[in-house]
């Protein structure tokens, strides 16, 4: 028997680090918005081979326990007290360390299967057992778009109906992993935000206001990585020339998502990106 499900990605409309703390994690507040495209798609198979086996569409991804999805499987054998038997495929398309939480959500999707299946966890317990996975995979047990503080992992919804504007992320096609992006945080840049932009950015979202939305994003960790990575740079101020209300880079990057005022001007956009960079990915949302 299997059972299968889409492991969506994630973009962070809004990321600021308030507080580095003694074990290096920073405490953040940020707005999670999932999207549809790119996803992956998780597969969990019942076998008669004992342990448990991952692999992927994707060559090169770390397989079975080495794989994020892998040690959420264990995780959940050892707290749930079950002896797995289990094979686990992921049809990759999330690009890898993008910014994208590609493998929290993968990680995500395994417990919620696996809970799904033999129901032996209470929703608190499978929020304690993701975070022990990573940052990141507490929000994908849910999926909602929801502000997050404390380190990724208590939600706060917003009341009413949220409008995602029209969106496209480019990738680059190279990898930036969270802990770079994190250790190379300018530390002038931790605190509060007392301008008001999440709050501002939440209003626009309710209203479906797309230029609100654009005059709001905002990431703490995008500085260093324009500084370090110039193509960063080079690609948001193409997507700004070209018809985005604004852009702004994804989590701890290297993506790049741009807000647009209709759908129609998002794919001409599109067009002119495809049409000016050959080595890069583009999702439309
Ligand atoms: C950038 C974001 O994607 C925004 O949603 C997340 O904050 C990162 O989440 P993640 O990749 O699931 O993070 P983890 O795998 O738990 O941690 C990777 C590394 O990122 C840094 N990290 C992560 C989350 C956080 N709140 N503070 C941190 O400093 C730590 O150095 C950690 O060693
Ligand atoms: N199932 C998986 N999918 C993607 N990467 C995985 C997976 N399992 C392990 N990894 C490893 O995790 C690292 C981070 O990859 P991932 O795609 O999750 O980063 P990310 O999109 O930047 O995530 P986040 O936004 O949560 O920081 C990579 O080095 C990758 O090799």
């Amino acid at each position: 028997m299997a059972l299968s499900i889409p492991s969506r990605s994630k973009i962070n409309l809004y990321l600021k680090v308030l507080k580095r703390r003694p074990d290096r994690y920073h405490e953040l507040e940020t707005l999670f918005l999932p999207l549809d495209t790119p996803a992956d798609r998780v597969t969990l198979d019942f076998v008669d081979t004992p342990g448990i086996r991952v692999c992927s569409s994707l060559a090169g991804l770390p397989e079975n326990l080495e794989n994020l999805a892998g040690r959420a499987a264990l995780a959940y054998a050892d707290m749930a007290g079950i002896a797995p038997a289990w094979s686990i495929r992921i049809e990759k398309e999330i690009p890898v360390a993008a910014g994208m939480g590609g493998g929290s959500s993968n990680a995500a999707a395994v417990l919620r299967l696996l809970n799904r299946h033999y129901g032996k966890l209470s929703s608190e317990e499978l929020a304690d057992l993701a975070l022990t996975l990573g940052a990141d995979v507490p929000f994908f047990l849910h999926g909602r778009a929801a502000i997050a503080t404390g380190i990724g992992e208590v939600f706060h919804y917003p009341a009413g109906k949220l409008y995602a504007p029209p969106l496209l992320v480019v990738n680059p096609q190279f990898p930036v992993s969270a802990k770079w992006a994190y250790m190379n945080l300018d530390p002038e840049q931790i605190g509060e935000d007392s301008s008001g932009k999440l709050k501002r950015l939440i209003n626009a979202l309710r209203r479906n206001d797309p230029k609100g939305v654009a005059d709001n994003l905002h990431n703490d960790l995008a500085a260093a990585l324009y500084r370090k990575f110039p193509l960063l740079a080079i690609l948001r101020d193409f997507l700004l020339e070209n018809g985005a209300l604004n852009a702004e880079i994804t989590g701890s990057g290297p993506s790049i998502f741009a807000v647009c005022a209709s759908p129609a001007e998002r794919d001409e956009l599109c067009r002119s990106l495809a049409g000016a960079f050959r080595a890069v990915t583009i999702f439309v949302n």
